[in-house]
Formats: C-alpha cells, sequence, structure tokens
C-alpha cells in the first residue's frame, strides 16, 4: 500500500478571479501551463482590514460566487516611512493622487524604501478554509519613469536594479517580483498537493 494521501478531486478547475486584466496577464505569463486554472473578471469589494484577511475574505467571497474552486489575490504597496501605508489601500491612493502624489508623501521624510506584497489565497471551494501564499520585493519609490500602463509600476524601483518596474521587461519584473515571488509558491503547493480535475474539464 502507499502512503501518499489520495489526491483531492476539484469539480472544475480553479478559477482566478480579478477585474484586473494587467494582474491577468501577469499571473497567466508566470504559471503557463503549470496549473490549469480559467480566469473570470469580478470585481470584488476593496476590503478594509490585515492584508491577509483581506485575501482571504476575497477568497472567500469569490469561492461562493464562483461555486467552485478559486485563487485570488492582493497587492500591496506600503512605505517604511508610513509604516506600511498606504497597503492594502494603494488602489485609492493611486486613484486619487497618482504618481506624483505618491512620491509627495515621502517629500517630508528622507527615507523613501516601500515593499510590494502579494497575496495569493486559494479556496477550494465554498465555505473551505483559504490557504495563503505571500511574496514580497522591496525597493524604493521614485519619480514615475517608464510605461504607465500598470497601476505603481513606474514609481516603484526594486533593490538592485537602476530601473522602475515599469521599465524592467516583463519577463525580468515577473522572475523578481512580489507576484512572480507568491505565484512560486502556489506553484509548490499545487505539484505537492497533486489536486485532480473531474474529467479534467474546464467545466
Ligand atoms: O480585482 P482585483 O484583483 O482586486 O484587482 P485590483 O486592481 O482591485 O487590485 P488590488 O485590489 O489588489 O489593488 C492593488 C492596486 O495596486 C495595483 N497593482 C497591483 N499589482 C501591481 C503591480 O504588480 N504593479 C503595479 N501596480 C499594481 C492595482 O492596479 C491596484 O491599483
Ligand atoms: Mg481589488
Amino acid at each position: 500500500m502507499s502512503g501518499a494521501a489520495a489526491a483531492r478531486v476539484l469539480p472544475k478547475a480553479v478559477t482566478f478571479v480579478t477585474g484586473n486584466a494587467k494582474k491577468l496577464e501577469e499571473v497567466r505569463a508566470i504559471l503557463g501551463s503549470s496549473i490549469p486554472f480559467q480566469s473570470l473578471k469580478l470585481d470584488l469589494p476593496e476590503l478594509q482590514g490585515e492584508p491577509e484577511d483581506i485575501s482571504k475574505e476575497k477568497a472567500r467571497m469569490a469561492a461562493s460566487q464562483v461555486n467552485g474552486p478559486v485563487l485570488v489575490e492582493d497587492t500591496c504597496l506600503c512605505f517604511n516611512a508610513l509604516k506600511g501605508l498606504p497597503g492594502p489601500y494603494i488602489k485609492w491612493f493611486l486613484e486619487k493622487i497618482g504618481h506624483e502624489g505618491l512620491n509627495n508623501l515621502l517629500l517630508a521624510y528622507e527615507d523613501k524604501s516601500a515593499f510590494a506584497t502579494c497575496i495569493f489565497s486559494l479556496a477550494l471551494g465554498p465555505g473551505e478554509e483559504p490557504i495563503t501564499f505571500i511574496g514580497k520585493t522591496a525597493g524604493k519609490i521614485v519619480p514615475a519613469r517608464g510605461p504607465t500602463d500598470f497601476g505603481w509600476d513606474p514609481v516603484f524601483q526594486p533593490d538592485g536594479f537602476e530601473q522602475t518596474y515599469a521599465e524592467i521587461p516583463k519577463s525580468v519584473k515577473n522572475q523578481i517580483s512580489h507576484r512572480g515571488k507568491a505565484l512560486a509558491l502556489v506553484k509548490e503547493h499545487f505539484a505537492a498537493a497533486n489536486y485532480k480535475v473531474q474529467n479534467d474539464g474546464l467545466a
């Protein structure tokens, strides 16, 4: 008899739920065909609280809407001088004050260091406790440089680089980014858990 646990059978492939097309683009590029997943564009509510709790609650809401296994993520941009703010509220700060405003927030401080986090949550179905995977990349906030098609990429310069996230080739960003690191853990989890999708279908 083998000692390995029986693979958990999922009724359908995991659905990555996001309202953000650029996130989806990166997730697709990073995961490739390593995990069978489908995507659903849904604007889930922007919750308040601790980043990990926000991500988990997002997964619970998504799992009950999809009625199946889901993967969601929540991204934070945290300024050390501001004790981690804007953090999960970066979306509103960016929308209201833009790249210049984000730089201005740090004018009063010498410390421009920051870090980006990405917290993926996997819920295998409605009512199931989500599992989280966290990726973090340190850097600093700089005046905007590079293409402006994805969020705060132009004002975040990761440590060890002279370019901002926006200026770095996508393939390199995906290797060193908060999202890339979190997804490496997601991949490890899927490899170890060996989930089986019923009928192998993308139902
Ligand atoms: O539907 P969801 O997945 O929640 O998508 P969202 O755009 O609402 O995303 P978040 O709630 O996680 O808010 C994070 C904010 O940070 C931005 N963002 C996320 N990942 C980023 C990245 O890798 N580079 C730059 N900006 C990013 C994103 O556009 C939002 O303004
Ligand atoms: Mg959101």
